[in-house]
Formats: structure tokens, C-alpha cells, sequence
């Protein structure tokens, strides 16, 4: 682990975004359980010591949150868009600050940080458009005397749970549909990686949001808060990103109330590089979707198979490209590719992986299953002569690990690339048109890329089919999510 320690303020141009406390009502609070610490995943020193909320202090933000939210839904949509605007210009304003806070607590390169800043903010900017655009509907009534409307209102309050993996967008994702729709909003951040929350909060309070409508409650417990937004009647969405396993917890527990939940959970991405495909131009899409946040993304290709025909070209070429990524502390060096994983268990599984592959007749042709590098940084590896047998074909790695899987035709890898109970991204290189439209339609995913491999952006439908989730984020649908529609029978 290296020896230093992270003096983030003095890095910042605006230190005052380097918020410890919790946003509940307006104020900033410390929490009636005390602190936890926050690390440096790259250098393992404290970052922060952060406002320790209980359950009781979570169950108040709800209630101020359930003030506000009334009030909040009567602005007009245009008046929630101007201070959606704002706190967009502001976010964007502050992008590299907000990027050295995310690399500090969560580890990824500045150029994902500040990347993933640009990829939050557009959420807001983008929904704070829709807000205008909330529109209901008159429909021909079904006798002469009857006319039908249909209302779209706010849920009212919407409650978050996020991964430390995004630590910004995955709430900005959340909390800008429900804002542009009326809701007030609590979000939960990862225990790892509050910091970047409390700053955008930072940035709501100054772009006018009103008290009440927006609120961070940092905790360390999470089964407590995902207890009490569940059990508390007040919160009528919950919106959730992260594992299948919580995401299943969190259903049992939601639906006592039958309360309103979207589910954006765990994957197992397959990615195809068929014989006719542009190799080169496949190899850089399996670097980036391989390797963004260092493999700890829920859209990261878990699995590559590779045709027959180009098996060893890419294999090849894949492993110059690899060897050629840099490992490094975002902090101290601009050229990192690939930060640390966020704790020593993340690595745990990858090396699991490894071996288990590796006694089921794996090779790996670059990296090992050993940690020879500092604390949490941990060296990409490829396996060539993967099967389906081994644990990656069913578990989601999250991390450096890129196995190659051999495939002779199209209806062997759709049948192999389907046989999981996840379904969220999957992506494919091809140019044979009636191939790519077989393999699109055929692939059992919420999100296809074809000859890319990369499909985040805010103005599409982000979501994960089977195990990996319920509802879309992004898109005009994202907005749907926090809606409730009326159906109004006027007898005239
Ligand atoms: N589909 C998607 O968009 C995404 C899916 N994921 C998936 O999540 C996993 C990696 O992220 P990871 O953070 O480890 O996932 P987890 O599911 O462990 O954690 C996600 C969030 O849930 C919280 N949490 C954990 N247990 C509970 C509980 N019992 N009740 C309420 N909240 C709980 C965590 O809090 P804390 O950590 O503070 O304990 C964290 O904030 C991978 O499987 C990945 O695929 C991740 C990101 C995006
Ligand atoms: O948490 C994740 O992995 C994100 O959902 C992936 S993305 O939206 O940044 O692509």
C-alpha cells in the first residue's frame, strides 16, 4: 500500500465541497450514531470522517422530505427546470472538483471521474427539459355523457439506494426524473463513497433547490435505511442500483406495502465478436467495456466469445492492448487507465475466478491469479479456453478479468450467451446485415451494442430484462418511473 495520505481539500479549488455531513431539510447534519470513515481505495489512508445517521434521523429526512414534496409539486414544470438548469451549470462548473472527490473515495482514473461528472450531470440537464413535457390525456368518452382524462402526478417521495461504483451518476440518474416530476427525493450513497453525494447536494442548495426536496442521508448501516424506506408508508417509490442479492432483499421487503420499486441490478454482459466483425475495431470495444471503472461496472463484458475464424488474432491483439494499459492513483498521475479496486474482497473474487478457470483447463495468457501489486491495484488478466462451466459464465466477475470463449456458429454463442439469469447489456460485432439484425433480436438483454461498447447515455432506456432488474432509466421513459397516472371519469 503506498505510504501517502490524501489532503483532499487543498487539492480542491472549492474545499467547501468537501462536505462531511448529512443533507436533511436544508441543514447539515452529524449523525446521532457519530462517524464513519471514508478511504482512499488507492492509498488506504481516511479521506473524511462522515455524519453516522440512525434510522430514526433517516425516518426525519422522509418526513421533511413528505413537507416538502407538496409544495414542490405545485411549482410549474418550467420552475423545477430552472433550478434543475442550475444545479446542472453548477455541477458542470465544479466538474474537476467533483472528479478529484469521486477518484479519492471511489479510485477511478480523473478521465472517468470527471467523465462520469459530464455523464450524472446530463441526466439532470436532460430531465429538467421533461419537466415541461409532463403530459396527460383526453380520451373520447365511452358514453355521451362521459368524458375521460388522464392525469400524470408525482409518486411524491422517491427513496435511493446506490453503488459505490457511480457514486454521482447512479443518483443523479434517480433523483433528476423525480425532481422534474414533482418528487422530493432521500438518497442513500454507498458507505465507500458518500462524499460525491453530499458535494451534489452542496451544488442543490445553491442552485435554490427548495429544503426538504432534496436530501443525502449517510450511513453506515444500510440494512437499517433499507429497512426503514421500505417500511416507512411516506416513501412511495424506492429506486435501487446494485446487486441482484440486495435488489431481491429489498423486494421481499418492499412488498408488504406493494410499494412502487425500479430495480437496476446485477449483469453478466456477453460480448460476440463474429468473423466477419472489424477486429480492431472489436478488440478497443472489449478494452472499453472490459475495462471502464477497472471492470466494476454492471454493463462490463463478463464473458468474450470469439469465433473460430479471428480466435487467435484477437486474442493477440487483445493482450498487446492490455499490456499496454496503465495501473496507477488518479490522483498523483493524469495517464492511469485502470485506479484500484474499491477493497481487497473485490479482489478476492477476481482471483477466485482465475482459478477456478484455470482448474477447468483455462490459460491465462496475461496477468495471474496473484496480487503482486500494491494495496488495492490488482493487474488485468486474460484467460484464453474458457467454457461455460467455469464461474464466470454464471457470476458477474466485477473486475480486470476478460475470458475468451471459442464459438464455431451463430446459434451455439446466442444459446451460450443467453444461459443466465441476468440480462442487462450484451454486445456483439458483426457487419453481415441480416446477422446483426438475428443476433440483436435473439439476444435475451435489456441493452444491446452493436460494433460498440460503450451504450451509456442519458437519452436512451437504461435497463436490465430477467434477473437484472425492473424499469428503464434515461430516456423520456426515465420520467414514467415517478409518475402515477389518473384516470378521471366526468359525467357532464
Ligand atoms: N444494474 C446496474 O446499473 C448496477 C448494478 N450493480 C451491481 O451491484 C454489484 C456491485 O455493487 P455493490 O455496491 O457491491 O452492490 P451491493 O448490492 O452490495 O450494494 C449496493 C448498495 O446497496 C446497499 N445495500 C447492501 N445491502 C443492503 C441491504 N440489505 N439493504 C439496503 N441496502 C443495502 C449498499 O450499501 P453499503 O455498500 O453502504 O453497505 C450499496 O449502497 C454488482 O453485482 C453490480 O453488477 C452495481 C451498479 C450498477
Ligand atoms: O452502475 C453501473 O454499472 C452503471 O449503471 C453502468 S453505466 O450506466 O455507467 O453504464
Amino acid at each position: 500500500m503506498l505510504d501517502k495520505t490524501t489532503d483532499l481539500a487543498a487539492m480542491l479549488d472549492d474545499p467547501s465541497l468537501l462536505e462531511p455531513h448529512a443533507f436533511v431539510g436544508g441543514q447539515w447534519i452529524a449523525g446521532d450514531d457519530g462517524t464513519f470513515e471514508v478511504t482512499n481505495p488507492a492509498r488506504g489512508d481516511v479521506i473524511a470522517e462522515v455524519s453516522d445517521l440512525s434510522r430514526a434521523q433517516v425516518a426525519d429526512a422522509i418526513d421533511q422530505a413528505h413537507a416538502a414534496q407538496k409544495d414542490w409539486a405545485r411549482w410549474t414544470g418550467k420552475e423545477r427546470a430552472a433550478v434543475l438548469r442550475q444545479w446542472f451549470d453548477l455541477i458542470m462548473a465544479n466538474q474537476r472538483d467533483l472528479g478529484k472527490i469521486m477518484t479519492a473515495e471511489q479510485g477511478k482514473p480523473m478521465t472517468e471521474s470527471t467523465g462520469e461528472v459530464a455523464y450524472g450531470a446530463s441526466f439532470i440537464e436532460f430531465f429538467a427539459e421533461e419537466a415541461k413535457r409532463v403530459y396527460g390525456e383526453q380520451i373520447p368518452g365511452h358514453q355521451r355523457d362521459k368524458r375521460i382524462l388522464v392525469m400524470k402526478q408525482p409518486v411524491g417521495v422517491a427513496a435511493s439506494i446506490t453503488p459505490w461504483n457511480f457514486p454521482i451518476a447512479m443518483i443523479t440518474r434517480k433523483a433528476a426524473p423525480a425532481l422534474a416530476a414533482g418528487c422530493s427525493f432521500v438518497a442513500r450513497p454507498a458507505k465507500e463513497t458518500p462524499l460525491s453525494a453530499t458535494a451534489l447536494a452542496v451544488l442543490a442548495e445553491r442552485a435554490g433547490m427548495p429544503s426538504g426536496v432534496f436530501n443525502v442521508v449517510t450511513s453506515s448501516s444500510s440494512s437499517e435505511v433499507g429497512k426503514e424506506f421500505c417500511e416507512n408508508a411516506k416513501v412511495r417509490k424506492l429506486t435501487f442500483t446494485g446487486s441482484t442479492e440486495v435488489g431481491r432483499i429489498l423486494l421481499k421487503q418492499a412488498a408488504d406495502q406493494v410499494k412502487k420499486c425500479s430495480m437496476e441490478l446485477g449483469g453478466n454482459a456477453p460480448f460476440i465478436v463474429f468473423d466477419d466483425a472489424d477486429v480492431d475495431a472489436a478488440v478497443e470495444g472489449a478494452i472499453a467495456s472490459k475495462f471502464r471503472n477497472n471492470g466494476q461496472t454492471c454493463v462490463c463484458a463478463n464473458r468474450i466469445y470469439v469465433q473460430a475464424g479471428v480466435y487467435d488474432e484477437f486474442a493477440e491483439k487483445l493482450k498487446d492492448r492490455v499490456s499496454q494499459l496503465k495501473i496507477g492513483d488518479g490522483l498523483a498521475e493524469d495517464d492511469v487507465d485502470l485506479g484500484p479496486m474499491i477493497t481487497a474482497e473485490a479482489i478476492d473474487k477476481v482471483q477466485e475466478h482465475i482459478r477456478d478457470a484455470k482448474s477447468k483447463g483455462g490459460k491465462v495468457i496475461l496477468g495471474s491469479d496473484q496480487h503482486d501489486a500494491d494495496g488495492n491495484f490488482f493487474k488485468p488478466a486474460i484467460i484464453t479456453g474458457a467454457t461455460q462451466d467455469m464461474a464466470f459464465a454464471q457470476e458477474e466477475t466485477f473486475g480486470p478479468l476478460a475470458p475468451l470463449f471459442r464459438f464455431e456458429d451463430a446459434d451455439d454463442v446466442i444459446a451460450m450467451a443467453n444461459d443466465t439469469i441476468f440480462g442487462l447489456a450484451s454486445y456483439f460485432y458483426a457487419k453481415d446485415l441480416s446477422r446483426v439484425w438475428k443476433v440483436a433480436e435473439e439476444l435475451e438483454y435489456g441493452i444491446v451494442g452493436v460494433n460498440t461498447g460503450l451504450i451509456s447515455t442519458e437519452v436512451a432506456p437504461f435497463g436490465g430484462v430477467k434477473q437484472s432488474g425492473l424499469g428503464r432509466e434515461g430516456s423520456h421513459h426515465g420520467i414514467d418511473e415517478f409518475l402515477e397516472m389518473k384516470y378521471v371519469c366526468l359525467s357532464v
